[in-house]
């Protein structure tokens, strides 16, 4: 539970960033490579790992399972249990504010005959868990006790012999494949998920990795069918994190903003499921360079030149979404500068983010001067070249980290400063964001 006391943080109007910044590794790559390294016999070694809150409550949650986790100067070293004998936790799980590591670690644990409890703070007990416990009940687990609307602290009983599914995923959420995947490794027989929107694919490709039978197929019309063989023998891999799209983000859109701005980002994973923001914002006219594409440890990555530009507004297709569905907030934050509308649709999933991101951004916009129009789903923002009127508000962060970091972003480049309630949720995903950003130039205090 985040009980001190919060501490606001205001960002002010900055002459042109400048240098090279490489963010932390990438989130999800991170909570899966202790969860893989944590379950797979022998050793894993990581390098790169993003040592946020959120990722180091998975690294806590495996070890209470029973796989040994340590850093090592700059790798963190995993002995696993081996696939099928993760142990009863004695103590319940708090998974503080990740949605990540609690859904994927409910995944884990459903087809195992145990008992495990779940907690987490404030905004992750506010979180939906029906998505990844409805077909996990179809595979056996029980759900003994839950707060309404299946919400956290959650106890859950899997079952003696879980049985396996075919599954349609009926949101696009790579949380709720992944936790049926993970369901599946302790399952016999080959379970089948269906996803009809393709979402982040890090857990196919990393489960594939460590030796899981494991079969993707695209139909005709672009439906993924997802095969996974029960009870694989996992083994030990060596992993290089790439940093992480959704970090390298708030640098981004700060180079963009801040006239004059020209900073590198190195490294960052492109991942085609990931990489939605860097297209839009080219869209946009942004003027982003990509610089010596290349393959590491089995993703692609690239450096990225963002210099400062003068955006306009556009239309962002609906199907976009899951590709860059973490990076709205700051997206709107780009949109604020540009010259002309920006309409942004099929926003459903961000209603159910650590904070309703929707209503977060559009209220914290709206504090800021930028006029905007909330929907549903969708969110239209009227921009303002050379941030013209903008700033001077005070914005709610709900324990959203994004939404913190894309605010602190907007006070760059605004007229008036802008200020957050609270930075402490930073930490969750980007502990050196302020450390990292001041050297590029932004003024923050
Ligand atoms: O699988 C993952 O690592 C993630 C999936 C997404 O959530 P949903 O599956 O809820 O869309 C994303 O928002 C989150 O930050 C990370
Ligand atoms: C939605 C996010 O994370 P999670 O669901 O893991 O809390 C995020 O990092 O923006």
């Amino acid at each position: 539970m985040h009980t001190t006391e919060p501490r606001p943080m205001s960002a002010r109007k900055s002459d042109a960033l400048s240098g090279r910044a490489r963010v932390p590794g990438d989130k999800s790559i991170s909570h899966r490579a202790l969860m893989f390294g944590g379950l797979a016999a022998g050793e894993t070694r990581i390098t790169g790992l993003l040592e946020g809150e959120d990722v180091l409550r998975t690294g806590e949650a495996m070890k209470a399972m029973g796989a040994t986790i340590e850093k090592r100067g700059d790798e963190w070293i995993a002995h696993g249990t081996g696939n099928g004998a993760l142990l009863e936790p004695r103590e319940p799980l708090d998974f503080g504010n990740a949605g990540t590591g609690v859904r994927l670690t409910m995944g884990l644990v459903g087809s195992y005959d145990m008992t495990t409890r779940f907690i987490g703070d404030a905004s992750l007990s506010k979180r939906p868990m029906g998505r990844v416990l409805d077909p996990l009940k179809e595979m056996g687990l029980q759900v003994l006790s839950a707060e309404p609307g299946d919400r956290l602290p959650i106890t859950l009983r899997g079952p003696k012999h879980a049985a396996p599914i075919t599954y349609r995923v009926p949101m696009p959420s790579a949380q709720v494949k992944s936790a049926v995947l993970l369901a599946a490794l302790n399952t016999s027989g080959v379970s089948t998920v269906i996803e009809p929107v393709a979402t982040r694919d890090h857990t196919e490709k990393m489960l594939a990795g460590f030796g899981a039978a494991l079969e993707v197929e695209t139909d005709g019309e672009g439906v993924r069918h997802i095969r996974i063989e029960g009870q694989p023998k996992l083994i030990g891999q060596t992993i290089a994190v790439p940093a992480d799209p959704s970090s390298a983000a708030f640098p981004l859109v700060a180079a963009l903003i801040v006239p004059g701005s020209d900073v590198v980002i190195e490294s960052m994973l492109m991942n085609p499921t990931r990489t939605g923001l860097v297209t839009t914002l080219m869209e946009m006219g942004a003027d982003i360079e990509i610089l010596e594409r290349r393959n590491e440890g089995g993703e692609d990555v690239a450096d990225l030149r963002v210099r400062g530009s003068e955006l306009k507004g556009v239309t962002v297709p609906e199907d976009r979404a899951p590709s860059m569905i973490d990076e709205y907030p700051v997206l709107a934050v780009a949109a604020s500068f540009a010259e002309g509308d920006t309409l942004m649709q099929g926003l459903e999933e961000l209603r159910v983010k650590e904070s309703d991101r929707l209503s977060a951004v559009a209220e914290g916009l709206k504090a800021n001067g930028v006029d905007c129009e909330e929907g549903e789903a969708s969110l239209r923002v009227t921009g303002r070249p050379g941030g013209k009127g903008l700033g001077g508000g005070t914005v709610q962060t709900h324990l959203d980290h994004r939404i913190a970091m894309s605010f602190l972003v907007m006070g760059l480049a605004s007229e008036k400063s802008v200020t957050i309630d609270d930075q402490a949720m930073i930490a969750t995903s980007f502990p050196d964001f302020t450390a990292l950003m001041t050297r590029l130039g932004a003024k923050l205090d």
